[in-house]
């Protein structure tokens, strides 16, 4: 991959010559010193003014909260000394995710992405588990993995990165303090219509008792952690605004990324999802392949005679970052009962976001940060949201949907993993062995 975005390749602008662009070096990052490179804004913007106003009405909640030179926080002044106070490390790491995502957010905003789409070193590969039509990356997906992947190992602070865009984890560097797993951009089928996109990632503490283990089985175990483990997790949406919401253990918070500094603006400090929404987000076109426990519920909320007497909504953008961020800031249920999304990459991080938000992340049975991973892509179902909401949805006992789980036609694929064994008390997998790889029905658009 990283031979696909060699400076050799023309790519349409500018803006795609990923490898020259200058990513922070990471000695020019000292947390302390950091204004050298990253001064703080000097006048207040329009979302600057808002962020002010919001953190005025919820002023005491979540620690931070720091108020700036000019009345409104950053990302790096919320998380950093004075603030939540993440340590050095985390902080580093922080400042170089995000910078890969405004420059996702770039990419997805940018008028050459079609010309991207049709170039021939960035289309017709397969890559995460065993990608079907549907599934297989777009071009952009494979940008947006080779971007962040160049921003952690500038960070010089993530041992291993695990993407649901790469067949195996990679490791990066002995002394790296983290483990990142990611979906660089979920939702990018969406991508050629503008809808929003979102990047999700977590973060663990790398296992030093793995140290002395071989390079490939150290980075799959750091990566098959419980999301019980996650130190930090977030996402970025990329919509009508670029969000990062994240939290580091102590409370949900979101940022908006002001365009005019670069910044991204505290606007959603200790976020609460609402213990009970009126929205259940879902591709309803399934309703024939649900199990009849999934089904009651559905019917039941739509006509308002569940445990809350009003009848619910139903919102569905089918671009999950986007679906659960709504559903964060006004209550309910994100769902995707097939098993479809991945346990590592995508159900861990938002399940951590909803609990340290007050909400909740279940497969409709259990709690998703419970499950330990035994296998990279491993896929799940999916219900994100309100506490009382997914605790009535669950008590219909029924409602995984096992009929065409991931809507399959399914091919053999070798596939690294299985094979279950303990090492230092972590469940993981071993190499090769045959699975059935799911894959989707052909062009279901
Ligand atoms: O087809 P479904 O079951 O509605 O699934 C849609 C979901 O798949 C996703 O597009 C993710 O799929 P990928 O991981 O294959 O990109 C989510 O963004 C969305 O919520």
């Amino acid at each position: 991959m990283q031979q696909l975005l060699s400076p050799t390749i023309s790519y349409p602008s500018p803006l795609f010559h990923l490898t020259s662009h200058p990513f922070p070096p990471k000695s020019d990052f000292c947390p302390t010193h950091r204004l050298s490179f990253y001064p703080p804004p000097k006048m207040a913007s329009f979302s600057g003014f808002l962020a002010k106003s919001q953190m005025d009405m919820t002023a005491g909640g979540g620690g931070g909260g720091g108020d700036g030179a000019n009345g409104f926080s950053s990302l790096m002044d919320y998380v950093g000394k004075g603030g939540l106070d993440v340590g050095d490390d985390l902080l580093v790491l922080l400042h170089h995710i995000e910078f890969a995502c405004k420059r996702i957010a770039a990419l997805v905003a940018s008028p050459f992405n079609s010309a991207l789409g049709k170039h021939s070193a960035l289309t017709g590969a397969t890559s995460g588990a065993a990608a079907s039509d549907r599934d297989k990356p777009k071009p952009l997906d494979i940008v947006a993995n080779e971007i962040i992947l160049s921003s952690l190992r500038n960070s010089g602070k993530v041992s291993v990165m695990a993407s649901e865009e790469d067949d195996a984890p990679i490791w990066i560097n002995d002394d790296g303090p983290f483990v990142v797993v990611l979906d660089p951009l979920d939702g990018s089928r969406n991508i050629d219509a503008s809808i929003p996109t979102g990047t999700i990632f977590g973060v663990y503490n790398r296992l030093t008792e793995l140290d002395n283990q071989p390079k490939e089985e150290k980075a799959l175990l750091n990566s098959l952690q419980s999301g019980t483990k996650l130190v930090a997790a977030g996402y970025v949406l990329y919509s009508s605004a670029t969000i990062l919401c994240a939290s580091f253990g102590s409370g949900t918070h979101a940022f908006t990324l002001d365009r005019s500094t670069g910044d991204f603006i505290l606007t959603h400090p200790s976020i609460r999802i609402p213990p009970r929404g009126q929205i259940y987000s879902v591709n309803d076109a399934r309703y024939f392949d649900w199990p009849e426990g999934l089904r009651q519920y559905i019917d039941t909320v739509r006509q308002g005679k569940g445990k809350f007497p009003k009848k619910y909504s139903a919102r569905y953008i089918c671009s999950l970052v986007a679906d659960f961020h709504r559903t964060v800031l006004y209550g309910g249920i994100a769902m995707n009962p097939r098993d479809h999304l991945r346990l590592v990459y995508e159900a861990n991080p938002l399940s951590y976001l909803a609990e340290q938000a007050g909400g909740k992340g279940s497969d409709g049975k259990s709690r998703i940060l419970s499950i330990q991973p035994v296998k990279l892509h491993q896929r799940l179902p999916l219900f994100l949201g309100s506490l009382e909401d997914i605790d009535e949805l669950e008590s219909y006992g029924d409602v995984q949907q096992k009929v065409n789980p991931g809507n399959r036609g399914s091919v053999t694929a070798k596939c690294a993993v299985i094979k279950m064994s303990t090492v230092m008390g972590i469940e993981c997998c071993q190499k090769s062995m045959e699975e059935q790889i799911d894959t989707d029905y052909p062009k279901v658009h």
